[in-house]
């Protein structure tokens, strides 16, 4: 369990995580996303120790990370993928971990079974591919077996069958009744992994949420029509809160209105209909809808793009 409160984060002018409070539960796997430079890994970084909060606090398992007499038992974190260089083997390094927190040789045993390195345990991990990388990470991160587990976009760089991997490990790991916390910069990802998200942008709370609350938010109160009375059915749609717009020919957009109240007024008036279809917003939408505005250094196109339109 890790509970944040009031978080926050100066880096001279710069606020990196402003006033952020959430609660990771076990038994679940919590995505947090954000855009780049949304302040995911400082808050990370914060949780585990290695940076001082500004103000604000931040605890696993009830106490701040320093105050644990045996951390790697409480919490397994996977920072940034980076590629270990070093002329130990995959099982000597897991063993020296192990050694110098008390950790019984059989755990190593277990955790490179867990992961799926036992073929190349006695390896060099200089010559690991990232995948063979991040799992020897996630091992390291499960060698003390905590109750939670904090890992920083896990699946970059991998390919879909590492991905796929990680992502049953965490559910799996989660069924288990450990707090589990991802961050990720992919909505889709998320979406397919976790059960409830934390969403921020420039560093502030955008949404606290389970992941089907979030789509269902974020996609409300759209609907496309299609009518060869398209003109006609604009004015009898027009309203304060409706906007209509004109996606093609004889098809509309609407926003302000349920398809049934869509419906009823087409068939009130007699208006032929071909399609009313309620969009489901894509998850990639629904992410860039909430943390648009959020977004600290957005692609130069897409800039030139939205003030063009
Ligand atoms: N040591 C530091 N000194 C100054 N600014 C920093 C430092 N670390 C992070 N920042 C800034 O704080 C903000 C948040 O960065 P952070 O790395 O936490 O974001 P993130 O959401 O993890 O992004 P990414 O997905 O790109 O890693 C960014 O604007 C970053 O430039």
């Amino acid at each position: 369990m890790i509970e944040a409160k009031a978080l926050t984060k100066r880096y001279g002018d710069k606020i990196a995580v402003n006033d952020l409070s959430f609660t990771v539960k076990p038994g679940v796997v919590t995505g947090f996303l954000g855009p780049n430079g949304a302040g995911k890994s400082t808050t990370m970084r914060m949780i585990l120790g290695l940076d001082r909060p500004t103000s604000g606090s931040v605890t696993v398992n009830g106490r701040p990370y320093a105050g644990h007499a045996a951390p790697l038992h409480e919490v397994g974190a996977l920072l940034e993928a980076k590629a270990i260089h070093t002329g130990r083997t995959a099982y000597n390094h897991l063993l020296a971990l192990a050694a110098t927190t008390g950790i019984p040789r059989g755990r190593v045993d277990e955790v490179i079974d867990l992961v799926g390195l036992r073929d190349v345990a006695r390896k060099r991990v200089g010559g690991f591919s990232l995948g063979m990388g991040q799992r020897l990470g996630i091992a390291s991160a499960l060698l003390g077996d905590p109750r939670t587990l904090i890992l920083d976009e896990p699946v970059n760089g991998l390919d879909p069958e590492g991905i796929l991997w990680i992502r049953n490990l965490l559910k799996d790991l989660a069924a288990e009744g450990r707090a589990v916390f991802v961050s990720s910069h992919l909505m889709s990802e998320m979406a397919l992994t976790a059960e409830h998200l934390i969403v921020i942008g420039r560093g502030k709370l955008i949404a606290d949420t389970s992941v089907t609350e979030f789509i269902e938010r974020a996609s409300a109160g759209r609907v496309k029509v299609r009518s060869p009375q398209a003109a006609r059915l604009r004015d009898l749609l027009a309203g304060p809160d409706v906007t209509v717009a004109d996606i093609a020919e004889g098809t509309l957009l609407v926003s302000g209105l349920t398809s049934d109240q869509i419906g009823m007024i087409a068939g009130d008036n007699g208006v032929t209909l071909f399609e009313l279809a309620p969009q489901q917003a894509s998850l990639e939408e629904a992410f860039m809808e909430l943390t648009g505005e959020s977004v600290e250094y957005r692609a130069p196109a897409r800039t030139a793009e939205r003030s063009a339109a």
